[in-house]
């Protein structure tokens, strides 16, 4: 990535001067980003009166490029550079964007317009993560850590704190049941245990902390932390005021898919709390 273009050069001063201290590395460069969805067979967004729906069906009977296609503009003209070691909050009202940049991140929705670099690959640590609903929670580990890329050896001996780490096991012993049999707060935890038991470059987490009790809660910060310590950079999407605070010390604001703010924890959360009346 152009990330290393932006590494600090190596100190060139004499013998017995300290060495100059590095700045941390960019892990993540967004430039410029506007992302776009298309939503097909949707019509027109304002085919209400007798007049504009005619005219809805008529451009759609001649085919015309954008007949039946509605777009929805998520993300428009967000940069920032994140870096190693950082926890970067995500924090906007329902609909801001915030779960589309972090796809985007992720590289799993292109960008319309604009640029996304990262240094190491990115996980997407979210209650969508994609489990088999058939397989047992034990085999979902499985597969998890393999598609994550662990070996069997590491699987073998990592499998059985994925599922502690989780609780689902707390109340029976369900790691042995099929996933379709747990709930969604349950399935949701196990997803989360998966795929924070490896070390990430770019940890990308969408609304996890909200999932499972506090204890579990708990338990997740803490390995967020540790994950953050061992050099990666996290981003949390949450409407949960407190994790971001527990959690992060940089929160972007995303409102009407624009970023209305960039700065610390504390900073950013005042004007957002203002914004909101204190909720999220
Ligand atoms: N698959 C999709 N197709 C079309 N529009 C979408 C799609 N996913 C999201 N959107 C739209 O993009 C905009 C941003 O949605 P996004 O889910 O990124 O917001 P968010 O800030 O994460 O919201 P929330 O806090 O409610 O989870 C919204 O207007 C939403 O309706």
């Amino acid at each position: 990535m152009d990330a290393a273009e932006a590494a600090p050069e190596a100190s060139t001063s004499g013998t017995g001067a300290a060495p100059a201290p590095t700045a941390p590395a960019p892990t993540v460069v967004v430039d410029a980003v506007d992302i776009v969805y298309r939503v097909h067979g949707a019509g027109p967004a304002l085919a209400r009166g007798a007049a504009t729906a005619a005219l809805g069906r008529i451009l759609r009977r001649r085919g015309g490029a954008d007949a039946g296609v509605r777009t929805v503009h998520a993300v428009r003209g967000v940069t920032f550079t994140a870096l190693r070691g950082e926890a970067v909050g995500l924090v906007g009202t329902n609909g801001s964007g915030k779960s589309t940049l972090l796809k985007a991140i992720a590289g799993l929705l292109p960008v319309e317009r604009g640029h996304v670099y990262t240094d190491g690959r990115p996980s997407l640590l979210g209650v969508d993560a994609a489990l088999m609903n058939d397989l047992t929670g034990e085999r979902n580990v499985r597969l998890g850590c393999l598609a994550m890329g662990m070996s069997p050896e590491q699987i073998q001996k990592r499998g059985p704190g994925i599922v502690d780490f989780s609780g689902i096991d707390d109340k029976g012993d369900f790691s042995t049941l099929p996933m379709r049999t747990y709930s969604s707060g349950m399935a949701a935890r196990l997803r989360f245990s998966i795929g924070a038991a490896m070390d990430h470059d770019v940890l990308l987490i969408d609304e996890a902390l909200a999932t499972g009790d506090r204890a579990f809660q708990q338990r997740s910060q803490a390995r967020i932390r540790a994950l953050r310590e061992r050099a990666g950079t996290v981003f949390l999407v949450s409407h949960n005021n407190k994790s971001i605070r527990d959690t992060c010390d940089r929160v972007l604001w995303l409102e009407h898919g624009k970023l209305r703010l960039d700065g610390p924890t504390a900073e950013v959360m005042k004007e957002y709390e203002r914004f909101t009346g204190g909720k999220s």
